[in-house]
């Protein structure tokens, strides 16, 4: 009999590295939540039998109201939070032509920043990894 409890898998999260003119989005997460205050790349979490495509897809409508086109899949990796973990799923991006600016439905506050200065924000622990992934 094998007594060590099974951890919960890592629940799976996309989220999309934005790209325009040569500058990131990033997005400020709204105080009170969990990770309140700390910059990430919008995104969220996959929905049961959800392919993680369109759930970036959906998530990016919902939070900043514009569409995208996937330019590469970087590899998901499991990142460890005192609550749990997640498995994040990153993917870097463009805006689709003719898209709506997008704006900060859920954020705080969403800026457009060079790849050298990503990591002067106070970025979610488990986005630290997806900036080293960057070129
Ligand atoms: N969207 C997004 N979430 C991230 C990133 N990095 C990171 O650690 N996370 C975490 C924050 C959340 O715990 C979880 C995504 O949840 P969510 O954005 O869909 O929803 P939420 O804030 O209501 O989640 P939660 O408070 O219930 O954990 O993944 C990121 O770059 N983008």
């Amino acid at each position: 009999m094998n007594a060590t409890p099974a951890l919960p898998a890592p629940v799976p999260v996309v989220c999309a590295v934005i790209i325009r003119g040569g500058r990131i989005m990033l997005a400020q997460r709204p105080p009170g939540k969990k990770l309140g205050g700390l910059w990430e790349f919008p995104g969220g979490k996959v929905e049961p039998g959800e392919a993680p495509e369109a759930a970036l897809h959906r998530e990016l409508q919902e939070e900043l109201g514009c569409s995208v086109r996937i330019t590469q899949a970087l590899a998901p990796f499991v990142h460890a939070y005192d609550w749990g973990s997640i498995k994040l799923i990153p993917f870097v991006c463009e805006l689709a032509k003719g898209s709506t600016e997008p704006h900060p439905h859920e954020h705080t506050a969403l800026v457009w920043v060079e790849h050298e200065e990503l990591l002067r924000y106070d970025l979610a622990p488990a986005d630290v990894p997806v900036v080293e992934m960057l070129d």
